[in-house]
């Protein structure tokens, strides 16, 4: 399990996380989600280890983590930031091995292939990096990611994510959420911050949202991902409605001119 605990992060004595605790179970996928400036890729930071908190403790598998070597926690979690900027022209190809020298020593170039096929980056191999488009250079980060972690191990590993799909065409957005969710048959544990939360809706199985720095509510997205709860978090109206085919779960936001209208006739 990844366990975040009694967390506190300030910057310049501003308090920006107080007291959040999370859980992350191993073949789960989680999605973090609220408002902007919540304190989502603040708490991902810290539980991926670029930042350390104030006060509190983030553990891997029970074990504190600061006692893993670099190389040992590589093993046990992958990361994909929301922005990685390269200053060397790297191929699309180069970039993706960079999560080879992550990964234990039997990943092959057929084991690259594979996972560049399955994101659809083929055949940008040869490409610059820094010239691809958001959503192409988005897949070239993410398969970089699932190579580092591609073989299957005995112990339960995470694969982190600050916002994977921001820059996707909804296609696209699909078949990552379903790659990603297939993952957890390999005994790894997906966490995603996400603001698509129709997404989120047919994909994750918990849900932490989040809110001024702190936990509103997490839990199995089927208990705590509600019209209510939604609307409290955003202060906007939402409705979560089960597709009446039982295709999916839809999530509906009113534009804010029927809302406003409506407002008015009740006054
Ligand atoms: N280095 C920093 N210095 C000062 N304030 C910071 C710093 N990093 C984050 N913050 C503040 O902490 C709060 C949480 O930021 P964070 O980036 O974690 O939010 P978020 O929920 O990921 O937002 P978004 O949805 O907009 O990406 C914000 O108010 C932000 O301005």
């Amino acid at each position: 399990m990844l366990q975040g605990i009694n967390i506190h992060f300030c910057i310049s004595e501003k308090p920006i996380l107080g007291e959040v605790s999370v859980k992350l179970k191993p073949g789960q996928f989680t999605a973090i989600i609220g408002p902007n400036g919540a304190g989502k890729s603040t708490l991902f930071k810290i539980l991926t280890g670029d930042l350390q908190c104030s006060r509190g403790e983030v553990r891997y598998n029970g074990l504190e983590i600061e006692k893993y070597k670099s190389q040992q926690l590589a093993r046990v979690r992958a990361v994909m930031p929301q922005h990685s900027v390269l200053s060397f022209p790297f191929s699309a190809w180069e970039v993706v091995e960079l999560g080879a020298l992550n990964a234990p020593k039997e990943i092959g170039q057929e084991d690259i292939q594979e996972v560049m096929e399955l994101l659809q980056i083929w055949h940008l191999k040869a490409r610059n990096y820094n010239l691809l488009s958001g959503g192409e250079r988005q897949r070239v980060q993410l398969a970089r990611v699932l190579v580092q972690i591609w073989k299957k191990q005995a112990f339960p590993r995470y694969l982190l994510l600050d916002e994977p799909i921001s820059s996707m065409d909804v296609s696209l957005q699909h078949l990552v959420l379903a790659l990603l969710n297939d993952l957890k048959n390999r005994n790894i544990g997906v966490l995603a911050v996400l603001h698509d939360l129709g997404l989120v809706a047919n994909y994750a199985d918990q849900v932490i949202m989040m809110k001024a720095g702190g936990i509103e509510s997490q839990g199995d997205l089927k208990e705590v991902f509600d019209s209510k709860n939604l609307e409290k978090l955003f202060g906007y109206p939402i409705q979560v409605k089960k597709h009446e085919e039982g295709l999916g779960i839809m999530v509906h936001s009113l534009p804010l001119h029927h809302i406003n209208h409506t407002i008015k006739q009740a006054q």
